[in-house]
């Protein structure tokens, strides 16, 4: 199973992204399946209820633990069930970069990375690089805050993704970095999906979308 990974602060667009390039490669024939974590499993439905803030504060280990334990559910049993077996390729709406990223602030980039090393590296990254400003604006228009959406923590985060993209660079994973934002203005939905589409299909080396 060749896994894509989107990664990006919250309000990035990683969402809206993952499920276009997976509606790109269905279109393509591409046998494909669309994951996003935290899973609908019981794991994340758990961590749905700590990032609403209904479990009270937030504890960064025991966030860590949750996320590795949700990601290794859904790859042995949520992606075959709701696949229906191991598809070609999995898009993944967050992966075990995130968890680097978000959790490896106060938990330390070691231990995530110790704890999740079950989970296979992706075969590629695409990070989509937007600033925390630019994010916060989207997320304050859609009218609903998790825990982790301040422009103080996402900018650490965003810092934090730095470190991640080099350590999963130097594993051999293949990064590909999207700028959502080009010289101060925000770029269109289809402009940056054209891109991620174009550089995503050319790692995996299928003919263009
Ligand atoms: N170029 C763009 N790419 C993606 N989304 C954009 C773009 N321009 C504007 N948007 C808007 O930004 C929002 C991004 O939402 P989305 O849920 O995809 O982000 P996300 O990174 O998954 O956030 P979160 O992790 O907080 O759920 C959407 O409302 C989308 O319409
Ligand atoms: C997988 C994963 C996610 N997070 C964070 C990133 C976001 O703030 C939320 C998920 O919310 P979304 O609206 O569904 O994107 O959780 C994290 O901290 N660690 C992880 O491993």
């Amino acid at each position: 199973m060749r896994i894509v990974a989107l990664e990006g602060i919250d309000g990035s667009g990683v969402s809206t992204h993952s499920k276009l390039l997976h509606g790109k490669l269905v279109e393509a024939g591409v046998p494909s399946c669309l994951w996003k974590e935290p899973t609908e499993g019981p794991v994340g439905g758990l961590i749905r209820g700590f990032l609403r803030g209904a479990g009270g504060a937030v504890d960064s280990d025991v966030m860590a633990l949750l996320f590795a334990a949700d990601r290794l559910w859904g790859l042995r049993l949520g992606v075959a069930e709701r696949c229906g077996g191991r598809p070609e390729v999995l898009v993944v709406d967050r992966y075990k970069y995130s968890s680097l990223a978000y959790q490896g602030i106060s938990s330390g980039l070691e231990w995530v990375d110790a704890i999740n090393s079950k989970a296979p590296e992706a075969e590629v990254l695409v990070y989509i690089d937007v600033p925390p400003e630019v994010a916060m604006r989207r997320i304050t228009a859609r009218g609903r805050r998790e825990v982790f959406e301040t422009p103080d923590f996402l900018s650490r985060v965003k810092t934090m993704y730095e470190e991640v993209l080099r350590l999963a660079s130097g594993r051999g994973v293949r990064v590909v970095r999207v700028e959502g934002v080009r010289g101060g203005v925000e770029r269109s939905i289809e402009d940056v999906q054209s891109e991620i589409a174009a550089r995503v299909f050319e790692a995996l080396g299928l003919p263009g979308p």
